[in-house]
């Protein structure tokens, strides 16, 4: 037998013959570690494990004057931002704005949520076909290339009525207790989201626009929330936290612990990205990329994982609003490198026919929107 199947119904709290699923789902380090070898499910080839230890020294961008009106100051964000966003489309930004107890408090409920018995876990699993939820090394969704992490995502600001706000969210999959869970989220969503838009407006500055363009086009938008632990993995060498890619959606706002393990490809290399408490990290994801017609570049990045420490990330996905056409402004539409999709037809294709990697935008315009040019031939 596969030794990862026989780890899995070693450990999995559920009947393995009627629910197959969960039992998939359960990611038990300290049971998979037993094991002499990695199980084969979480080797990476080789080409993706390109070790370094360069680091991206590039100074994070200083928000505080922008977010007092400052001028000078708004000017020089502007260029930052845009030289980051043209070479890699990725860059750190310190104050923000966001309180740091917040951040604190957010990183506090992610840790005591991971440190719960797998069963408890297991019980906000992801359902197919959706975003939301616990996933126990996305091992329901693939069978090779298994991430080494957990994550915990849920959605922020849907627009839908007031009842699913994240209180109600998190006493509704994991009870009463996690109500004071759900507020400190909100808050730091809030916060976060807050955050976003200011970046946006800098955005759009820094492409020749007015400063309230993608500010209007995304104060409705949806967001994913995402919490992220990675384990010590004995055989850190050969596995990866999370594999390349670029994130599908507009915008990512990450705040990472001490231990380090995000890494970005820049200047054609893999760069680590040092941890800074202070600072958020920010990239540009594929949807932004579109609506830049192609000015800014998505960033490529992925997580390691390490022999000793566990490693947790908070990350906050901003998008459109799902059916929003993304169409970039007209004074950016010289040569059109991209037609018009939804943020929802583009997050189906990554929920359900593809993983993200670093073609996902391109494979998507390629296969999905030919298709439907073809459908609706007469
Ligand atoms: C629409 C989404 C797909 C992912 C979650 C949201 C936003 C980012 C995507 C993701 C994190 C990009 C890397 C690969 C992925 C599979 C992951 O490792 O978690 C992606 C998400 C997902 O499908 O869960
Ligand atoms: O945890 C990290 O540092 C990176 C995570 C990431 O890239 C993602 O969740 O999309
Ligand atoms: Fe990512």
């Amino acid at each position: 037998m596969d030794p990862i199947a026989s780890t899995l119904i070693l450990c999995s709290p559920f009947d393995i013959k009627n629910d197959k699923e969960n039992g998939l789902l359960v990611f038990d380090t300290s049971l998979l570690q037993k094991q002499a070898n990695l199980p084969a499910r979480f080797l990476w080839p080789h080409e993706d494990l390109v070790y370094t230890q360069d680091e991206l020294k590039e100074t994070p961008i200083d928000l505080k004057g922008f977010l007092n009106g400052d001028e000078k100051a708004t000017i020089l964000a502007v260029s930052q931002i845009r030289a980051a966003c043209v070479n890699h489309g990725f860059f750190q930004v310190t104050n923000h704005g966001v309180d740091i107890h917040v951040i604190r408090a957010a990183h506090d409920e992610m840790d005591a949520f991971f440190k719960l018995p797998v069963s408890r876990k297991v019980s906000a699993k992801r359902k197919p076909g959706s975003v939301w939820g616990y996933s126990g090394a996305h091992a329901d969704r693939y069978s090779s290339k298994l991430p080494w992490k957990e994550t915990f995502s849920f959605g922020y600001d849907y627009v839908n009525g007031p009842e699913l706000d994240l209180v109600n969210y998190f006493k509704s999959v994991l009870g009463k207790d996690f109500e004071e869970t759900g507020y400190v989220f909100q808050k730091y969503c809030e916060a976060v989201k807050i955050l976003s838009l200011a970046i946006f407006e800098l955005l759009a500055i820094s492409l020749g626009l007015d400063g309230s363009y993608y500010r209007k086009y995304f104060e409705d938008g949806c967001s994913i929330m995402r919490c992220n632990n990675y384990p010590p993995c004995n055989q850190a060498g050969l596995t990866l936290g999370t594999g390349p890619h670029c994130d599908p959606n507009s915008l990512t706002i990450l705040h990472q612990d001490q231990v380090g393990g995000l890494e970005v490809f820049a200047n054609n290399k893999w760069q680590v990205i040092r941890p800074f408490p202070e600072a958020f990290v920010v990239n540009i994801g594929d949807t932004f990329m579109a609506l830049s017609n192609g000015r800014y570049k998505s960033c490529l990045h992925r997580a390691v994982v390490n022999k000793e420490r566990a490693r947790r990330s908070l990350v906050f996905f901003v998008s459109p609003k799902e059916d929003k056409v993304v169409r970039p402004p007209q004074n950016l539409l010289e040569t059109r490198k991209y037609p018009d999709f939804t943020w929802s037809e583009l997050q189906e294709f990554t929920q359900n026919h593809y993983r993200a990697d670093a073609t996902t935008l391109q494979t998507f315009i390629d296969k999905f929107l030919s298709k439907k040019t073809n459908h609706t031939k007469p």
